[in-house]
């Protein structure tokens, strides 16, 4: 994998860098701003050099279709206040807003495309229409710089295909992503505890397999608790459920006793009768996790699993943690992540948090980044690692 060194003089020169900048958005504010600021000294690298430099990056899953909702608006406002210069944001991804923006630059400047995934071959299936893509993106560079840590586990255009079409490098920041992830994979400190919540159950389920030879305990808390709840028999109202997932839940559970490891879940929920949207105030109750109501949703772990799983979080030598044990978005939900974000902060060892809104949770609840080993930009992407999986954006380079 080359560094952006290698790629020789860059004065003048046109660098399409692929960002994750797929920020928590609170309407059109972003509540966390973690993803924009660890862009930072690659593009400041890239305009020292003399780079006109043309960001590609994706918001949300707008699935193919111009939304507004998904615009880069707001992080294309924000990367310009931290960089302290422009950052002109074309209206569209390939049109001609975008071929005037980049046909305008000078040395130095920086251009955002509009969200790639507005584009339906960014995220195709099929090979040729995210090639035809990805000759579109690559006809407005000279190289590709490949800086989207969080991303790089998607075979996207904009990740993977384009990295084929323009000499590449990888980025300062997936560089230092995978300088320190390295050492989780190279013989963790035992015990070596991994702690899954969030809500991309599926995406995220999938990792559980390989983790299960790799760590010692396995904690599964947030969204992706109830599906593990189910397979063991119980009901789970209305809460977040993969049903199709139930019987690799089951085999999961079978797997870790087999091999002498364990998966702890939720002992207790709190729940509400609905998803919480608006100011509240909202109705939650403490349930045990085998009890719960049909007509409620699970949206937190409850106080005794919060201690229950601090415990198993202190007692490791390494932790890597990605998803939110709870919708910690609003306060009445965000006490077991708490929990578990201040148990990190007393790991005696290398503690990682990882993702998005895990980062997003872990400040907005008060703590500090210098508080954690390291705080990644991936979530899906730090655990496909992890697991030893081959990353198509990392693979695809050099
Ligand atoms: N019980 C629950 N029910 C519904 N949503 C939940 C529940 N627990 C957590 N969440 C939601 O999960 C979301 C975060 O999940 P996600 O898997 O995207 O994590 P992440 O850290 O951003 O990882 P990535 O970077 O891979 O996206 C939060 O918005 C939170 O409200
Ligand atoms: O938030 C993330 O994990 C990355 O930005 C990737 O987003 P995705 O899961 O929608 O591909």
């Amino acid at each position: 994998m080359k560094s952006i060194e290698d790629l020789g003089d860059l004065q003048g020169k046109r660098v399409v860098i692929r960002c994750d900048l797929n920020v928590p958005l609170d309407g059109d504010t972003i509540t966390d701003d973690g993803r924009i600021r660890a862009s930072l000294p690659t593009l400041n690298a890239l305009r020292e050099a003399g780079a006109k430099v043309v960001v590609l990056a994706h918001l949300g899953r707008p699935k193919g279709q111009v939304n507004p909702k998904y615009s880069l608006a707001p992080a294309a406002k924000r990367m310009a206040e931290l960089l302290g210069v422009e950052v002109k944001l074309a209206e569209d991804v390939v049109g001609p807003s975008a071929q005037a923006l980049v046909d305008g630059m000078s040395a130095g400047d920086v251009v955002m495309l509009e969200n790639v995934r507005y584009e339906p071959g960014e995220e195709s299936k099929d090979e040729a229409e995210r090639q035809a893509l990805a000759e579109k993106y690559a006809a407005f560079g000279d190289v590709f710089v490949s800086d989207g840590f969080g991303v790089v586990h998607r075979k996207q255009a904009s990740v993977y295909d384009l990295a084929k079409k323009l000499p590449n490098a990888a980025g300062k920041l997936v560089k230092a992503e995978i300088d320190v992830l390295k050492q989780l994979t190279e013989e963790p400190a035992r015990p070596y505890v991994v702690v899954l919540g969030g809500a991309k159950v599926a995406d995220k389920l999938a990792v559980i397999d390989n983790l299960l030879k790799t760590a010692d305990t396995l904690v599964i808390g947030g969204g992706m608790a109830y599906t593990f709840l189910k397979a063991k028999g119980y009901e789970v109202g209305t809460s977040l459920l993969d049903e199709e997932k139930v019987e690799v839940c089951k085999q999961y559970l079978e797997q870790a006793t087999a091999a002498g490891k364990q998966i702890l879940l939720p002992v207790d929920t709190v729940v509400s009768p609905a998803f919480p949207s608006g100011e509240g105030p909202f109705e939650s109750t403490v349930i045990d996790s085998d009890k719960l109501p049909a007509d409620q949703m699970g949206l937190d772990i409850g106080p005794k699993t919060a201690e229950l799983f601090a415990e198993a979080v202190k007692g490791a030598k390494t932790v890597f943690w990605n998803g939110p044990m709870g919708v910690f978005e609003v306060a009445d939900f965000s006490k077991g992540t708490k929990a578990v974000a201040q148990a990190l902060t007393e790991v005696d060892g290398l503690s990682v948090v990882g993702g998005g809104d895990s980062a997003a949770a872990v400040r907005e609840l008060g703590f500090s980044d210098d508080q954690f080993g390291h705080i990644s930009t991936g979530g899906g992407a730090s655990l496909e690692y992890l697991e030893g999986k081959t990353l198509p954006g990392l693979d695809v380079l050099g």
